[in-house]
Parts: C-alpha cells; sequence; structure tokens
C-alpha cells in the first residue's frame, strides 16, 4: 500500500459515522483569484449545515464545489479533499452524473422549467427511466406532498409553472429535487427572493426535510440561520472563521471577526 493510499484509508476510518462530507485543506483557484482558502469542514448528516459571510466570501463557490458545479468555471482550480460517504469526489474516477443525483441543489431565483407543474416533477425520474405513469404520478405526488405545495397545485398539475407565485415556484423546485430522492440537499440562499410568508412556509420545510436529508444552506440572513439551523460556519475572505454548533455561534462566538459580523459591525 502507497503512503497515499494509507493516508485515506486513515482518513476514512476517522471520519465520523455521521459525517456526510468532510473537506480537508481545500483551495480553489478562479484563474488568480483565490477564493476558498485552506477550507476544513464536515457536514453531519441529517443536520441543516448554514454557511454565512459578507458577500464574495466564498459561500456559493463553496456549495457548487460540494456537487463539482464550480467545475463549470473553465479557470478554476483545486487542492485539497472532499470525501463525500467516505469518496473522494476531486477524484478522477469519481463519477460526477451520481454525485449530481444524490447531492441536489436549490437556487436563490426558483426556476422551474417552462413546463406543467406536473412535467417540473416528474422530468428527473423520467431522465432516470422511470416510464410507468402510475409509478411517475406517485413520485410527483409524493415529491409535492413533502414538499408542502401538494395541496396548492393538487387541480393545477397541468398548468405552466410559472403562473405560480414565487414562494409555491420555490416549493415546486424543491419537490423536483426531492423527486430524484437525493441524499443531500444545497440551497443557495433559498429565501431570498420570497415574501415574508413564503419565506417561513419554505423554512418550515426545510426544518422538516431534515427529518430526510442532510441539508447546506448558504444565507444573508442571520436570523435564519439561527432559526433553523444545527451547525454554522462563519467565512470571511475565502476562510472558515469558525464553524461551531449554531447556538454557540451566535451567543459565544469565539473569534472577535465573528462577533463583529454577527453583531453587524460589518457585511
Ligand atoms: N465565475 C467566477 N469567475 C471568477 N471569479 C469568481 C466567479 N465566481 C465567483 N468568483 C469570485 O470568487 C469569490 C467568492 O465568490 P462567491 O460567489 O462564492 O461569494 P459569496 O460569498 O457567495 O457572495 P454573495 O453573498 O455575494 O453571493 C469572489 O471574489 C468572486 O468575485
Amino acid at each position: 500500500m502507497s503512503l497515499a493510499t494509507v493516508q485515506n484509508v486513515q482518513k476514512q476510518a476517522a471520519t465520523n459515522q455521521n459525517t456526510i462530507f468532510q473537506v480537508d485543506n481545500f483551495n480553489l483557484w478562479y484563474g488568480e483569484t483565490h477564493a476558498l482558502k485552506e477550507v476544513d469542514l464536515s457536514i453531519n448528516e441529517k443536520e441543516i449545515t448554514a454557511i454565512i459571510g459578507p458577500s464574495g466570501c466564498g459561500k456559493s463557490t463553496f456549495l457548487k464545489t460540494l456537487n463539482r458545479m464550480v467545475e463549470m468555471v473553465p479557470s478554476v482550480k483545486t487542492s485539497g479533499d472532499i470525501y463525500y460517504r467516505s469518496q473522494n469526489i476531486l477524484n478522477k474516477s469519481f463519477h460526477v452524473e451520481n454525485l449530481r443525483t444524490r447531492v441536489g441543489m436549490v437556487f436563490q431565483k426558483p426556476n422551474p422549467f417552462p413546463k406543467s407543474v406536473y412535467e417540473n416533477v416528474a422530468y428527473g425520474p423520467k431522465i432516470h427511466g422511470i416510464k410507468n405513469k402510475k409509478t411517475l404520478d406517485e413520485i410527483v405526488e409524493k415529491s409535492l406532498r413533502d414538499a408542502y405545495i401538494w395541496d396548492e397545485v393538487k387541480d393545477r398539475l397541468k398548468e405552466n409553472a410559472y403562473g405560480l407565485s414565487g414562494g409555491q415556484q420555490q416549493r415546486l423546485c424543491i419537490a423536483r429535487t426531492l423527486a430524484i430522492e437525493p441524499d443531500v440537499i444545497l440551497m443557495d440562499e433559498p429565501t431570498s427572493a420570497l415574501d415574508p410568508i413564503s419565506t417561513l412556509k419554505v423554512e418550515e420545510l426545510i426544518q422538516k426535510l431534515k427529518e430526510d436529508y442532510s441539508i447546506v444552506i448558504v444565507t444573508h440572513n442571520m436570523q435564519q440561520a439561527a432559526r433553523i439551523s444545527d451547525r454554522t460556519a462563519f467565512f470571511l475572505n475565502g476562510e472558515v472563521v469558525e464553524f461551531n454548533d449554531t447556538e454557540t455561534l451566535f451567543s459565544n462566538p469565539s473569534d472577535q471577526r465573528t462577533e463583529d459580523y454577527i453583531t453587524g459591525r460589518f457585511g
């Protein structure tokens, strides 16, 4: 066994059973811009992990590394390791399509397809080869129920999704993500385009989803992070300044920069 293999085996053994993502000494550059610096972070199963920090600190970049979407930017270079369920997702041999099926993503602005409500949810399962109408009907109903939007759309399944309100569209996009039965859901400021009532509905939904999924959420809204997350990471200039359980981070931060940020002194 090579030294690298031994180290990998040791790393996997050391990974806590509840850990779903283990990020070790991870760096990312966009060309010359060093956007993420020596990030060490673990994401636990069936928890909500919030990523907070001022604009440009690398929150979205970090989120997009977890399903390797960030690689779509041609200038991106990385170093370090990211383990998803003990497999290094940065290995050339790692199957990125599988990862994107297991790690779903919900974006800042609701982005339904210009198709019916039904087709938006059935699309993913169809791509994965499910053709049976009854099975698709069941998946669509379950996903819409789990996303707390079934009652609002059950009589509008054939209507174009663009006719739904912004908050409904975002819950539809969450239903679309659930339909492919992911393991992890990444959310990039999922409520920033929503009104307060829709925000509350989506927050309730996220907390409910935690029973079955692991969730990583980027948010500008510190109250939101404090309300819904189990653990919070504070990013600044591409570094993780502090990562702790949410209550401790907000009530008793250990780093002065965290305290300055959460008390509104900058950002
Ligand atoms: N496609 C890109 N090409 C070049 N640089 C990029 C690209 N995307 C992001 N960056 C740079 O990487 C750094 C981190 O950006 P990122 O979008 O991850 O920050 P963020 O914390 O999510 O910001 P915001 O809260 O404003 O969305 C910034 O300096 C940004 O300019």
